[in-house]
């Protein structure tokens, strides 16, 4: 006899529910935001020892809700394949991982404005031989499944043989135990993989066309609109370039995301 799993009704379009004035930007559930997130990329979205989610992405986004008047922030680690999807189908309020826009992805879910333009990088061993992208040829290359790395390597590293893992979690190990030569990812998450486990980087590609953006359902105006306007007051009081220096040190910084005043180059 099948279960018969009875959907607590929430109402609504099957993304989540309608904006109403208890719930003007139609949440899942009234006063709470859902966010679909990853546990392992890190600087952007991780758990840290105590299973807590943090980083770039996870401190912007909460800064972001408590200005659009959210404070109770619930997050889910997903495999990033499936993230979007969720999103589209109501699963999620948001996803925060670090998810370049593209209008390849718009089909399925709608962004926020952009918040980080950065680089995709290929990291390897030390002794794999792989300086830079032509090293890559006849070489095992990880991707992580539905990620802008695995559309670029199929589109441009045509002589390696792909292997795509769930998550950068996997495919590290695979690097760490041979079974992969190299693994493509998020520059900074590349950065903090190689300090632990003494990678090297053999190639950083600009990314500056697709930067990071929230991902919401299609059709919640309200919801899109309040995060865009904490987010332009979180870029122009600072506080996205205090998160920026904290979590990225050192890195050089895109001048779009830090206050008017500060911008030096013309418009
Ligand atoms: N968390 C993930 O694994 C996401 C991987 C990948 N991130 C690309 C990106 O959004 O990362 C942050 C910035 O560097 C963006 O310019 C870049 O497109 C993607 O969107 O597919």
């Amino acid at each position: 006899m099948a279960a018969v799993i009875a959907l607590s009704g929430c109402g609504g379009s099957s993304a989540g529910s309608s904006p109403s004035a208890d719930n003007p930007y139609g949440l899942i559930e009234p006063g709470t935001i859902r966010v679909a997130s990853l546990g392992d990329s890190k600087p952007y979205t991780f758990t840290d020892s105590s299973g807590n989610f943090t980083g770039f992405d996870v401190e912007l986004f909460k800064d972001v809700a408590h200005r659009a008047g959210v404070d109770n922030v619930v997050f889910t680690g997903q495999d990033f394949s499936g993230l979007l999807a969720a999103v589209a189908n109501g699963q999620f309020d948001v996803g925060v991982a670090a998810i370049g826009i593209t209008d390849k992805r718009k089909e399925t879910v709608d962004f926020s404005e952009g918040y980080l333009a950065g680089y995709l990088t290929v990291i390897t061993t030390k002794t794999s031989g792989i300086k830079d992208v032509d090293g890559l040829n006849g070489k095992r290359l990880g991707v992580v499944q539905g990620t802008l790395q695995e559309a670029y390597a199929v589109k441009n590293f045509t002589s390696s043989q792909l292997v795509r893992f769930p998550d950068n979690n996997t495919a590290i190990s695979a690097v760490n135990s041979g079974a992969v030569d190299a693994h493509f990812l998020d520059y900074e998450a590349a950065k903090s993989y190689q300090d632990q486990f003494g990678l090297v980087s053999a190639a950083d590609i600009p990314s500056f066309d697709a930067p990071a953006g929230f991902a919401i359902a299609k059709n919640k105006p309200e919801f899109k609109e309040a995060l865009n306007k904490g987010l332009a007051e979180a870029m122009e009081d600072g506080t996205w370039k205090k998160l920026y220096q904290k979590w990225f040190p050192g890195s050089p910084m895109p001048e779009q995301y830090l206050p008017k005043a500060e911008q030096t180059s013309s418009p």
